[in-house]
């Protein structure tokens, strides 16, 4: 096994060894402390540009399967773990995660105090970070330099890199999975780098999906004749995005029912008006607390994101988008660990959303529900039309 180097932006750096491909990779470094759900992670498209450092000490214990995935590629950036499972098993196994980062390019690193690292990135909040192995390595003066010359996350604009390039539909399902001819509703999803699973839990429910690139204008939108319009989860900074702020906005003059998950919760508080504002070291994992203000219940819930909205948690507040045009919201969902803003429901308006990920992919379920109000909304919002 060869030598690999991780360098952090504040010059500390870590000695391991190569793990998948050998080179070089360079991106912002955070941590995900799940214990399971290595694969949903790896090619969920939100960690674009991001190198992972996995909390859990045994990664790749279960290979690599071909159910898994949430995404056709790994995205991650680079990957950084502990430990490697020597001999990866369990029955649907195809491939060792060694092997498939390798073939999709992925450089890692392992042999990493992976524990050190994250508290450090707990002290210090994410930053950018290098993998450094074979060639890569020769010049080791330069590695430093080459970190702080990457691109950071703040102002990046990044889901046009992950975004379809065409529409596509996902078909709607029965109870029984097979395919319904009917749709109980149809959805045009904006697809910031949506995880398969999403349109999926959709479709569970008898939904027809069309997912549709990030560059989609409202007339594209309404080509659907949708009932309802959904925003994904995606790499980058909320405030750099522009166009899909633009277009949800038209979503909500028309009064179209809006389910937005993480990106899509943040450009909604963006879109009413509010800030967004970068984490210390963001939330990654699949145990976090969430209450539903609504109920008062709690649930466990799967995370990524590094962005929160900056909404006032008490009472309902008036959208400071333009005089108070969209009316009131509050602030549905908030993250009991640190009190972080995971949820948003306008009160004069169909439209809400959540910074977490009820299509628990990996993670627990939850917030499945969310699914179901979902299409609640869109049920109360033909009914009121009809
Ligand atoms: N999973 C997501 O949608 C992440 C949203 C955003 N890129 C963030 O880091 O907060």
């Amino acid at each position: 096994m060869s030598e690999a180097v991780l360098v952090l932006e504040d010059g500390r750096t870590f000695t391991g060894r190569a793990y998948g491909k050998v080179g070089e990779a360079l991106g912002e470094i955070v941590f995900n402390t799940g214990m399971t759900g290595y694969q949903e992670t790896l090619t969920d498209p939100s960690y674009h540009r991001q190198i992972v450092v996995m909390t859990a000490p045994h990664i790749g214990n279960t290979g690599v399967n071909d159910e898994d995935p949430e995404s056709g590629r790994i995205w991650v950036a680079g990957y950084v773990v502990r430990d490697p499972a020597r001999v990866p098993s369990n029955w649907r196994s195809r491939r060792s995660l060694d092997d498939e980062l390798a073939a999709q390019e992925v450089v890692g690193i392992s042999g990493i105090d992976t524990r050190a690292l994250t508290r450090h990135l707990r002290e210090r909040g994410v930053m950018r970070a290098g993998i450094f192995s074979g060639d890569a390595l020769a010049d080791a003066h330069e590695l430093l330099g080459r970190v702080q010359a990457a691109p950071a996350m703040v102002g990046a604009d990044l889901a046009g890199e992950v975004s379809t390039d065409e529409a596509y539909v996902v078909e709607p399902l029965g109870p029984d999975g097979a395919p319904l001819d009917e749709p109980v509703a149809t959805v045009a999803a904006v697809d910031l780098g949506i995880k398969a699973m999403t349109p999926h839990r959709m479709a569970e429910r008898g939904i027809r999906v069309h997912v549709l690139p990030a560059t989609a204008t409202i007339d594209d939108v309404l080509a659907t004749s949708p009932d309802g319009v959904f925003f994904s989860n995606g790499p980058g900074d909320p405030a750099a995005a522009t166009h899909e702020i633009d277009l949800l906005r038209d979503v909500l003059d028309r009064r179209i029912p809006f389910f937005g998950i993480c990106y899509g919760n943040q450009l909604l508080g963006r879109a009413l008006g509010f800030g967004t504002y970068k984490l210390g070291y963001g939330h990654r994992g699949v145990n976090q607390p969430v209450i539903d203000r609504r109920t008062g219940k709690v649930e466990i819930t799967a995370h990524n994101h590094g962005f929160a909205v900056d909404a006032p948690l008490d009472g309902d507040t008036v959208a400071p988008h333009d005089g108070g045009r969209y009316g009131r919201v509050v602030v549905s969902h908030v993250d009991l660990n640190d009190d972080v803003v995971e949820g948003l429901e306008a009160l004069d308006l169909p439209a809400f959303s959540v910074q977490y990920h009820p299509e628990a992919a990996a993670g627990p379920h939850d917030a499945a529900y969310l699914f179901d109000r979902f299409l609640d909304l869109m049920n109360e919002n033909q009914k009121g039309a009809a």
